[in-house]
């Protein structure tokens, strides 16, 4: 495989169009130009993360290990976050089928990606001064 590129959000941002699609997922970065066709799930909920951090759509579905193959032939290359680029994006809860049971545990969680994200931002600002 050839080297790794590195992508910043706003590069991927510019490949939002069905001709020219890629899509974060877990800090990587896909082209799914040419599965857009292909997708079971249809074009249009490719199209939506178009350009975009397409890590909670993916792992809402519940895709299974033969999506994880294709979308490990997809990978172009790593996101590299600068400053100002949105946060990966975290649950707006969604219509999902399974009812889960969220005793605890969703709490713990969103603990987890917050501190995260505030520990992510204080590095930053540290980096910066
Ligand atoms: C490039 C990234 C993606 C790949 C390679 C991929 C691949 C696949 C594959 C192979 C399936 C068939 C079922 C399975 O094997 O799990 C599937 C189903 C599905 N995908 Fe994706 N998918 C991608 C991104 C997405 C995204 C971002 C969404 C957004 C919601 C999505 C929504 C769905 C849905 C709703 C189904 C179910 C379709 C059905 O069973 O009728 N997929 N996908």
């Amino acid at each position: 495989m050839s080297e790794a590129k590195v992508f910043t959000y706003a590069d991927v941002a510019s490949h939002s169009g069905k001709k020219d699609l890629y899509m974060v997922i877990h800090d990587k970065i896909y082209d799914a130009t040419s599965f857009v066709d292909e997708h079971p799930g249809g074009e249009e909920v490719l199209l939506d993360v178009g350009g975009q951090d397409a890590t909670e759509a993916f792992e809402d579905v519940g895709h299974s290990d033969e999506a994880r193959e294709i979308l490990d032939g997809l990978l172009i290359g790593e996101l590299k976050r600068v400053e100002g680029d949105p946060k990966p994006r975290v649950a707006a809860p969604s219509s999902s089928p399974s009812s889960s049971v969220d005793g605890g545990m969703g709490l713990g969680l969103y603990a987890v990606i917050l501190l995260g994200g505030a520990a992510a931002f204080g590095a930053y600002k540290y980096m910066q001064s």
